[in-house]
């Protein structure tokens, strides 16, 4: 059987007294769709922090293509392949869509000095950073600052950015937030092709796009996992149903 390429085991995390998570175990395997999903504050993107390295947890394990990654930095694990994009966007503003994934590119390929050539006409860095545009589909933007491009051509921009750092996961949380319905429809079709490059944990709030998307979900409540399994079971399971969608079993 293949082995997961992200295995989360009794990872536990407080603030104060507050429980962000409890216990939590959690895979994802090669080629899926794993979607966290669960009421506001129940400690998704919290996860998420612990998985990246911008948290620490207080106990369990964080194992990436079978490492443990916990003692690793946050660029350490984004070297190794852990591709995230942000609930809050992380881009450069002012600089353009092109060059926001050069620097992605850039880190990628490790700290190098070009003394020779300018940065925006270095064809190791341009090159692969136009064909990451060109995936999702932001060719034309290339030129644009990132301030101006409108939400959905952002998220696709940070898509570009984890494409470009090669990630071997991709940790996306709510992609789908602010986006009107063509977006959504638009980046939900685009994501079920990206799972082939790597597999999507998946954060979000739009259940049209998660059980769309996802082979398996996870529901947090309060930091626990209460429930994990296929996306069909999932949507049927009475304490999900009651917890999560509101509605009575
Ligand atoms: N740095 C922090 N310090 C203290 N409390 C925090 C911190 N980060 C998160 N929390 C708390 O931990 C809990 C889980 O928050 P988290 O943002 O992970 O939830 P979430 O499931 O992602 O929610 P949402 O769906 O609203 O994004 C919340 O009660 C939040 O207020």
């Amino acid at each position: 059987m293949a082995e997961p390429v992200l295995e989360i085991r009794n990872l536990s995390k407080s603030f104060g007294a507050l429980k962000a998570a409890v216990g939590v175990n959690f895979d994802l395997m090669p080629g899926e769709i794993h979607a966290l999903i669960g009421p506001n504050g129940a400690g998704k993107t919290t996860l998420i922090h612990q998985i990246a390295g911008t948290l620490t947890p207080d106990e369990g394990e964080i194992r990436f293509l079978g490492k443990d990654v916990r003692s690793l930095s946050v660029a350490e694990r984004a070297r190794m392949g852990l591709g995230r994009t942000f609930q809050v966007s992380s881009l450069a503003q002012e600089f353009s869509a092109l060059r926001n994934v050069m620097l992605a590119v850039q880190a990628r390929q490790g700290t190098s000095f070009r003394f020779f050539r300018p940065v925006m006409s270095d064809p190791s860095l341009t090159e692969p950073a136009m064909a990451a545009l060109q995936r999702v589909g932001l060719q034309d933007r290339a030129d644009v600052p990132a301030a101006e491009l409108s939400h959905g051509e952002r998220r696709r921009l940070e898509i570009a950015i984890a494409l470009a750092l090669e990630a071997r996961v991709f940790l996306l949380d709510e992609p789908m937030a602010g986006m009107g319905p063509d977006g959504s429809r638009e980046l939900t079709a685009f994501l079920d092709e990206l799972r082939h490059q790597a597999p999507i944990l998946l954060v979000e709030h739009d259940m049209d796009a998660v059980f769309a998307l996802a082979d398996r979900v996870s529901v947090l409540v309060y930091g626990r996992v209460i429930a994990s399994g296929p996306a069909a079971e999932i949507r049927r399971h009475p304490a999900v149903r009651e917890a999560y969608l509101g509605e009575g079993a």
